[in-house]
């Protein structure tokens, strides 16, 4: 198999989380390179959006350290903390979680122009992305008025804005039907190698957790890897 893994860009070592009363999970070790993709399973309340959060620099861990893109996220002030979100990860929810007012570009190019770009390229990026990815931009319609589908790949769009080196996705296929949910599956798993960043998906679909390169699942207080066979089909 011609696996295409970088250095990592994310690296959990020993990290434990709490919320007040509970410990969710203690210990937990992972390392994700560039072009590599993770899901990440587990039960109902086990701690999986908990974990996201505090990949993304928003939930501080009781324990252990977060590096993203080399840097010890929790070691910096938080200012440089939030621009390093900015500079270096894109985020899908599972909602979507667009602004329902705007049209698919001005959402997208919004995430641009908060990441610094100017607003042509902002502008021109988010046409050239939404096009790419399959979301009509040509009459410019309210993003209400987008599928399911077409609002998750927007956000597929926003979220890759600013070129992160790390994608992170908490259920973003759970509220699709069938038909979506397989495209903008294939879609995220497509993007590791695209778009040379790394991809950790949090989902309760076995379909969905199946495309990852690996599996790992919130379980026994830690995160063990889930051994699994790769299905891309
Ligand atoms: N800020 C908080 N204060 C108190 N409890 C919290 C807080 N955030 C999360 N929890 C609790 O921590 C547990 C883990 O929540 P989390 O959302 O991470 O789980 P999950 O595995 O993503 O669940 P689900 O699959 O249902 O979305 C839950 O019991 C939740 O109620």
């Amino acid at each position: 198999m011609d696996e295409v893994v970088g250095p990592p860009v994310l690296e959990l070592d020993g990290v434990s989380c709490r919320v007040p009363g509970r410990d969710l999970f203690a210990g937990a070790e992972l390392s994700l390179g560039a072009g590599e993709s993770v899901a990440v399973t587990g039960a109902s309340g086990s701690g999986k959006s908990t974990l996201l959060m505090c990949v993304l620099g928003m939930a501080e861990p009781a324990a252990g350290t977060v590096r993203v893109a080399g840097a010890d996220l929790y070691g910096m002030p938080e200012r440089r903390r939030v621009r390093h979100r900015r500079d270096h990860v894109g985020m899908v929810f599972q909602f979507g979680e667009l602004l329902p007012e705007l049209t698919p570009v001005e959402n997208v190019a919004l995430a641009g122009l908060l990441g610094g770009q100017g607003r042509a390229d902002a502008y021109g990026e988010a046409k050239s992305l939404l096009d790419e990815l399959g979301v009509p931009t040509g009459s410019s319609p309210a993003t209400d008025t987008l599928s399911g589908g077409e609002r998750q790949r927007t956000a597929v769009a926003r979220a890759l804005i600013n070129k992160p080196s790390l994608l992170l996705a908490d259920e973003p296929t759970g509220s699709l039907d069938q038909e979506h949910r397989d495209s903008v599956a294939e879609l995220l798993f497509s993007l590791p190698r695209s778009r040379d960043c790394a991809l950790l998906l949090v989902t309760h679909d076995p379909a969905v957790a199946r495309r990852a390169d690996r599996q790992v699942a919130i379980a026994e207080g830690t995160l063990l890897p889930v051994a699994a066979s790769k299905d891309r089909a």
